[in-house]
Formats: structure tokens, sequence, C-alpha cells
């Protein structure tokens, strides 16, 4: 398959689900020997749980990633005490784990105005300290998404997302909970002859207007960002929601979904994604899933397919579209299989991508010695 995904990376950049940070507490402000005045300390540094905001945010803004709290104030002889520094804070997203670079947890964030410190600012000087300040704490943190699964299952009602789920996990599903949110997804794992598991998310409530918070849209769009893909799913013949809503063809349910997702955060797309074509064994599956093959090789051409204001600005492409049977479990193999080959090809770049940032700051690390 051709790939928009590969043209949303470029235009979104990846979807970021953890980010490493620079941070320094501020330093103490120096005391004041001749009238036993005492330096302000420095500001700490925090992370504190935000709506809306995301680790892909934080990285753009600060691409740096350097957050450094402010010093406290000299003493001097207007004011003995100086002034403490300002505190920094990084807003970041609800339902991430902070930790050392060294994987020592700091904390977790899992409701909004969570906060962890994770650099305290130094002392001022004192008589205790013959008047010299203290620097701020320094460190590298991480900041880490709480994935609840590798692969999100995104689809409308009826598309089969339970059936599939259940064939794909060959058990029946767990109901996974989680603390940073009120929506239960069920949770399938998948076996592999290596034993390698593979977890799939089947997240309940998406309807035509999620991105509005129609149904439980937003509930429901948050955890799709907690997945590392995106397995769409539809029914080969469409679907229509009530009787006064129009009917939808699998195209369209894709582009649906699709516009969807964008609607609520256009970086979601970045996420590679695989299209699972489900009830193959319906009368005219194959005539219907040649159609729609077609039609997603050139999407443009049956936009006119779709209302005017849910036509995404990208199509997605996917990585393999697969037509499967939840019911017969025809595909379901093959599917299983395209779902690791998607997965661990993105589990070597990641590797390949933490080997390049080490380096580096080896790099940085010896040309600062010589
Ligand atoms: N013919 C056929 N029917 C299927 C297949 N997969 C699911 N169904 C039927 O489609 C209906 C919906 O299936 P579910 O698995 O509940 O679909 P869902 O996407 O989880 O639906 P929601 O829970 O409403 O989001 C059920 O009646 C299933 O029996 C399939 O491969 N072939």
């Amino acid at each position: 398959m051709v790939h928009i995904t590969r043209i949303c990376l470029r235009k979104y950049g990846n979807f970021v689900d953890n980010l490493r940070l620079y941070v320094r507490g501020g330093s103490g402000g120096m005391g004041l020997p001749r009238l036993g005045g005492q330096g302000g300390k420095g500001g700490d540094v925090w992370v504190v749980a935000t709506k809306n905001m995301t680790l892909k945010r934080i990285k753009d803004k600060f691409p740096q990633k350097r957050f450094v709290a402010d010093a406290g104030a000299n003493s001097g002889v207007r004011a003995l005490k100086g002034e403490r520094g300002a505190d920094k804070e990084i807003l970041a997203p609800v339902g991430i784990t902070v930790t050392t670079d060294e994987s020592r947890t700091l904390g977790d964030l899992n409701v909004e105005g969570d906060r962890v410190m994770v650099a305290k600012g130094g002392s001022g000087g004192s008589l205790y300290s013959a008047f010299q300040p203290s620097k701020g704490e320094a460190k590298h943190i991480r900041l880490d998404l709480k994935l609840i699964a590798d692969m999100g299952l995104v689809g409308f009602p009826n598309a089969g997302k339970s059936s599939l789920l259940t064939a794909l996990s060959n058990a029946t599903p767990q109901i996974a909970s989680y603390a940073f949110t009120t929506l239960k997804p069920e949770i399938g794992k998948l076996i592999y002859d290596d034993y390698k598991q593979i977890s799939v998310a089947d997240l309940p409530g998406l309807i035509e207007g999620a991105h509005m918070n129609k149904g439980m849209g937003h509930k429901f769009l948050k955890h799709v960002e907690r997945t590392k893909q995106l397995l769409f799913v539809v029914d080969v013949c469409g679907f229509q929601l009530a009787s006064k809503t129009p009917f939808r063809s699998a195209f369209e349910a894709v582009q649906l979904l699709t516009k969807e997702l964008e609607l609520y955060k256009e970086e979601l797309l970045s996420k590679p994604a695989l299209l699972v074509v489900n009830k193959m064994d319906l009368p005219d599956a194959e005539d219907k899933l040649a159609e729609l093959k077609e039609q997603l090789q050139n999407p443009e051409e049956f936009s006119d397919l779709l209302p005017e204001d849910m036509i995404p600005q990208n199509y997605l492409t996917f990585r393999h579209v697969v037509p499967v049977s939840a019911i017969t479990g025809f595909g379901i193999s093959h599917l299983k299989s395209c779902v690791r080959q998607s997965l661990d090809e993105d589990a070597a770049l990641e590797v390949k991508a933490t080997h390049r940032e080490k380096l580096q700051a080896l790099r940085k690390q010896s040309q600062g010695r010589a």
C-alpha cells in the first residue's frame, strides 16, 4: 500500500508517547555576610497535569526541552532575606508517569491538577553556608504516556469490534480499569507462537460527531491517544447508525472515522494505522471489498460521496488492508501477523532512535570534557 500515513508523519511529525527533558531548579541567592542576610531560595521545577495538553505540544513549543526555574534573589541591605525564585511549571498531559533517566518513578499524573516536583531549587546563602548559595538540582527526566494497549480498535458501532477482539485474542477480553479514565476499555491479548503478547483495546462509544463530544466522544478519543497504533474496523457492507441517519458505505465509514480523529486532534493521524474490513462472509462482500480498495487508491476522486464538512484534510493510507470475518475466522491469522509486523517495524525504529539519542549525549559529554 502506498503511504499517506508517511505523508502525515512528515506533515505532523510522529506521535509522541514519551519525552526526555532537562530540568534544573533555580540557584539560591547570595547571603549578605556583613548584615547576616539570607539569599532567596531558588525556584523548583514541577510537572503539572493539564487538560488538552500533549507531549507533542511540549516538544514543539520547547524544542530545546530545557526547563530551568528562576534563581533566588541575593540578600541586600534593603531586603536582608532575598526573594524566592519563581517556580517553573511544565504543563503536561493527564495520564503520564514521570521518571528519572534511571527509571526511578518520581510520580504519576492521573488527574488534572496533579503535580510532581522534578527539580528542587538551591537554598539561599546564609550564615550556615558561609553565605554561599547552593545550585538547584539538575537532571534529565522522562515523561511517559501510560499506554493502555499497543493497538486501539477504531470503528463505528456494529462494525464488529468486540467480535473481532474475541476472534483475535481467542478468549473473552478483559475489562480494564485505569486510574486516569472513567471509560473502561476492553483489552484483548494476542499471543504469538514465540510467546510475544500484543494488547488490543476495544474502546466503546465512537459515533459520528464524537469530536463534538456526541455519545462518549471525547472519552473515546482520549483513549485513542493512549495506544501505539490504530486498527480501523469497518463493515464491508457499510452501516446505518439509526433509521434517521444516512447509510454509510465502508469507504465513507473510513473517511468519517478519519475526520472524527482529525477534528479532535490531528496528530492522532500520525499514528500508524491498519484497516480491517470485517464481515467478509456476507453476500457480495468480495465485490464491495474490490470497490473499497479502488476508492482507497484514489480517495480524492470519491470525496463527493461525503458531506463536505466530513472530508478529511489528508486521506489516511493504511499499512495493511485486511479483509476478515470475525464470525467465521477468515483472515484472522493474517491480521494477527500484520499487526505483529507493524508493531515490530516501529519498535525497531524506536530502538534506533534511542541509540542515536544516547550516542549524541555521549558525544556532547566527551566534547565537554575535551
Ligand atoms: N456476518 C457477520 N456478522 C458479524 C461479524 N462480526 C460481527 N458481526 C455481527 O455484527 C454485530 C455487531 O458486532 P459487535 O462485535 O458487537 O460490534 P461492535 O463494533 O463491537 O459494536 P458496538 O459494541 O456497538 O460498538 C453482531 O450482531 C455480530 O454478530 C462478521 O464477521 N460477520
